[in-house]
């Protein structure tokens, strides 16, 4: 494995491509938007200058990582020749049903597909490609170059071997696979969403203000940062769009998502990609807080 295509410049997928070339991967990093990819690669040299000045990586590395790295706007382009892809575009069945569409006619018949989906059926997704058993989830945790863990989810028809390559592949970027089954969540969502979900429930019927409830997790549970600083992380968009998934794929009114989440949402109020959740990230605070996060 030697090339590797990353569809979608976002949160997560500049942090994937980061991750592969710093390991000296070839990476074509795909998305629709120019300005994206301008963005995505701003922010994959900003986060390689902190490692070089907390002395994880030398300068040199940080010039090979980039160098590992070419953009595309095209699929057709971007994916052809490739070992594997892994999808990391905006949280949306139909999208990544157009997607696969796509890769599964411009890519080589031996070309590995992943997707990054939080909650979406890989076995879904593996189905509108000719396939599936090469279909595989690959779900990296925020901020990819930092956290260890990837949740690798077996879909219906995936097989060993291709089930074996990834975490092989995981290993070799200094990750941590967990092998899970496709079930809506997986295990880290499932288990993740529903906090954060009732912690905005808690905020939402009065019973404390946003920093209290953070602080309780925090320093109650030793939780490293607070679940609803967490979900401005992750994008309250992301958040709500997963609850959706499981809410329809367990049809257990649980996992309905709370109404002021899908009130922000509408309001524009995502976290800190729009600058404000349930904090303020206007410039001035931005990179204080985010900075104070990864501390
Ligand atoms: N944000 C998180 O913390 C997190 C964590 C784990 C997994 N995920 C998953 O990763 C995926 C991406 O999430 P994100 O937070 O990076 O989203 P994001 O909104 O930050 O980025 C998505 C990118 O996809 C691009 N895109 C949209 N359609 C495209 C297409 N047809 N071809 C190429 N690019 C396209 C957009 O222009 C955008 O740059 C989602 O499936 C999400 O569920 C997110």
């Amino acid at each position: 494995m030697k090339n590797i295509a990353v569809i979608g410049a976002g949160t997560m997928g500049n942090g994937i491509a980061h991750t592969f070339a710093q390991f000296n991967y070839k990476v074509h990093l795909i998305d629709v938007s120019q300005e994206a990819l301008d963005k995505g690669m701003a922010t994959i040299s900003k986060n390689l200058d902190r490692m070089v000045a907390k002395e994880k990586i030398s300068e040199t590395d940080k010039k090979k990582t980039l160098a590992n790295i070419s953009t595309f706007t095209a699929i057709n382009e971007g994916a052809k020749n490739v070992d594997l892809v892994v999808e990391a575009a905006t949280e949306n069945v139909s999208l990544k049903s157009k997607i696969f569409k796509e890769l599964d006619e411009v890519c080589d018949e031996n070309t590995i597909l992943a997707t990054n989906t939080s909650s979406i059926s890989i076995t879904q997704i593996a189905a509108v490609t000719n396939r599936p058993e090469k279909v595989i989830g690959m779900h990296f945790m925020n901020p990819v170059p930092i956290m260890k863990l990837v949740e690798i989810i077996r879909g219906y028809n995936t097989s060993d071997h291709v089930m074996n390559t990834i975490v092989d592949l995981s290993k070799k970027v200094h990750k941590i696979p967990v092998e899970v089954n496709d079930y809506p969540g997986f295990v880290a969502n499932r288990i993740l969403m529903p906090m954060i979900n009732e912690s905005i429930e808690t905020l939402y019927n009065g019973v404390a203000g946003v920093k209290e409830i953070d602080t309780v997790m925090m320093l109650g549970m030793a939780h490293p940062m607070g679940p609803l600083q967490l979900a401005d992380f992750i994008g309250l968009d992301v958040c709500l769009s997963i609850l959706n998934v499981m809410h329809d794929g367990f049809k257990n009114p649980k996992y309905a998502p709370c109404p002021l989440l899908v009130n922000m949402v509408m309001a524009g109020k995502l976290g800190i990609k729009s600058g404000e959740g349930f904090y303020d990230y206007s410039e001035n605070r931005k990179a204080e807080r985010v900075a104070k996060m990864f501390s």
